[in-house]
Parts: C-alpha cells; structure tokens; sequence
C-alpha cells in the first residue's frame, strides 16, 4: 500500500458572480494542477502568495470540499470515494476559525468528537484526560467554552484535532493568535507527534515557525505551483544569504579597498565611522574581519544575520509580482 497523501493534478473552481446576486455567473479557479506529497513522519509546509489557495486545499484534503478535478489519495484511499476511512486518518486544526461549541464544556466537546470519529468509549474517557492535561485545561474541563479565553478556546482546537489520533494531522495557521508560550507547546507537540509517525501539513503566517518544523516546503501562488524544496533549498535557489554588518572605527583607503575587494557596501556613520555590509552564501565574517584589521582598520562591532525562509519568499514573491507585471528579473 502507498503511504502519505498524494496530491494529483488538483483543481478547485467555485462558481462566483461577477456584479452582485443577478450579475453573470463565471469561476473562481483556487486551485490550479497542484501535486503535493505529505509524507507519514515528516512536517510539509504550504506556504501561499496572492490568495494561494491554501485553506481550499487544506479542506479538500479535509473532505470538507470536493475537488473539481484531480485526485487526493490518503495511504492509497481516495477523499471522495473513500472520505468515511479518509476522515478516520485524518484532522484538522484551523486557527481562527470556529472548530468547537461554545455552550458545551471542554470535556463534552471532546466527547463529542471523539464519538464522532469513533473513538471506542472504553478509550475516550482516559484519551480526553491526556488531551486536556497535554493542552493545560484539565481545570477548566467542566467550564463553558463560552467562559474560555480564545487561548484556551484555540487549545480545546488542539486537543479535539487530536482525539482520534490522527494518521495525518491538517494544520492550517495553528498558532494563530495564540500566546507565545503557547504556541512554543504546540510547535513541540506537533514535532513529536511527526517523530512519532504522523504526517503532518503545515500553513503558517510565521515563517520562523515553518522554518523549525518544516524539512519540505511547497510554495504556492494563485493556486499554482511556484516552487518547492528545503528551507535551506529554497533560501540557496533564491540567493538569500545571511548579512554580515561590521562596524570600522577608523575608515580610510586601505579598510575602503578591502570592503570594495570582498564587495561589501559602505555607509558612513555619523561618529566618522563606517559600516561595511555584505550579503553571501559563504561565512565570510571571518575573513573580513582578518582583511579589515590586516589593512589597519580597528572594529567597532560585527553582527551576522543568518538568511531566513521569509527572505526568500520575499524574494519569491518579489519574482512573481514581476512577472505578472512582465518585468524581466
Ligand atoms: N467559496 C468561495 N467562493 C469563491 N471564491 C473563493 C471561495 N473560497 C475561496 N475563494 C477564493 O479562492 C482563492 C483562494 O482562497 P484560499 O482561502 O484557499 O486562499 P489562502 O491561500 O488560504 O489565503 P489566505 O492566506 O488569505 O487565507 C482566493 O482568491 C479566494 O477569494
């Protein structure tokens, strides 16, 4: 049996009027032939540019909306003709949006998902202990979802995606709004569960957090394909590199034709001083700083910024807008 999620050539058009209720039907196409592979036991990342198409097709992955074309295979099972198995290997957590009832208790929510993903009740009652306690609301078990804080309300979100121990786990924007610490206690939550076997998806707006969870990326655009890889792939492919900014004291021609040799730019300082920056894929703060002393020059400080995801999806997106503008790059 093949295992993971397979994304096929998948397209969602929804149908939309242009000029009010009355105004002439056309399609919204969402989503437009993308493939993706989910893995079991890694974290794959979605990441979206111009109304991507993420959270359609984190719901079509979800069953909760059938494609218009191509095929999602969840381990071999397909989501329309098979959604009742997909559903029991699969859940979601969607950040911001309303996934739990707020007359209900904690505790009753989860009883009634973990009843509608047919969790057997011999397992459910200790099952929900677990959760409540890995999400910190075993106090607040009995307590109204409408007396929650939103925190806690996107907790109880955690804790019912998980009830049914879910193969693959679905989080679109999981962190959304929630405290700092809390959302540090999800990262390693969702981190074990893929070390333990599940396969999870990720879209996040924090790409810090995409970048320490995810080993594959797909980036997406308009619905379509824009690239894939590694964060390090995809920071390498985009030409991010980490920033090296170093502080001479005493500039002068000889620390001047060093910063010109390594390509470094120069900004006065208004103290007299001058700050050397460079950008480069290799680690050359070292031998700036060796160069720049070697030709007299005194440091005033040196500071390296390592590339980031979101540099290159700047980049990216900088690539994109250029090219729907059909500026050459
Ligand atoms: N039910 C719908 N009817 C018509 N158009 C829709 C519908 N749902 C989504 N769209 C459109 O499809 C495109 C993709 O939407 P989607 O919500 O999947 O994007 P996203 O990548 O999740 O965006 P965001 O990051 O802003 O949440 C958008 O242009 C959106 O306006």
């Amino acid at each position: 049996m093949t295992t993971g999620i397979q994304v096929r050539g998948l397209r969602k058009d929804f149908p939309v009027r242009d000029k009010g209720l009355f105004g002439p039907r056309g399609t919204k196409r969402a989503v437009d032939g993308l493939d993706l592979d989910i893995p079991a036991g890694r974290i794959t990342g979605l990441l979206g540019l111009n109304g991507a198409g993420k959270t359609t097709t984190i719901k079509i992955l979800a069953t909760l909306l059938r494609p218009s074309a191509g095929t999602v295979r969840v381990d071999g099972l397909d989501t329309v003709a098979d959604a009742r198995a997909v559903r029991r290997r699969i859940n979601l957590i969607a950040g911001g949006e309303r996934m739990v009832y707020h007359r209900m208790t904690g505790a009753e929510n989860l009883w009634y998902f973990g009843q509608l993903y047919d969790v057997p009740r011999a397992e459910l009652r200790t099952r929900i202990a677990e959760l409540l306690d890995l999400v910190g609301l075993t106090d607040a078990a009995d307590t109204a979802v409408e007396r929650y804080s939103r925190g806690m309300t996107q907790r109880l979100a955690i804790a019912r995606g998980l009830i049914n121990r879910p193969a693959y786990l679905l989080l679109d924007e999981p962190t959304l709004g929630l405290d700092a610490p809390i959302a540090r206690d999800l990262r390693k939550v969702v981190a074990e569960l893929a070390a333990a076997g599940t396969g999870v998806l990720l879209t996040s707006h924090y790409l810090t957090e995409v970048e320490e969870l995810c080993g594959h990326v797909y980036v997406i655009s308009e619905g379509r394909h824009l690239a894939q890889g590694s964060p390090a792939e995809l920071k390498a492919a985009t030409g991010s590199h980490r920033t090296v900014r170093l502080t001479v004291t005493n500039p002068g021609p000889a620390t001047a034709a060093v910063a010109d040799r390594f390509g470094a730019r120069r900004e006065p300082r208004p103290d007299g001083g001058e700050l050397l920056v460079l950008s480069h894929p290799d680690d050359v703060a070292g031998p700036l700083a060796a160069a720049i002393v070697g030709a007299g020059g005194s440091i005033g400080g040196l500071e390296i910024a390592e590339a980031s995801l979101e540099d290159a999806i700047l980049r990216l997106a900088d690539g994109e807008a250029r090219a729907l503008a059909g500026v050459a790059g």
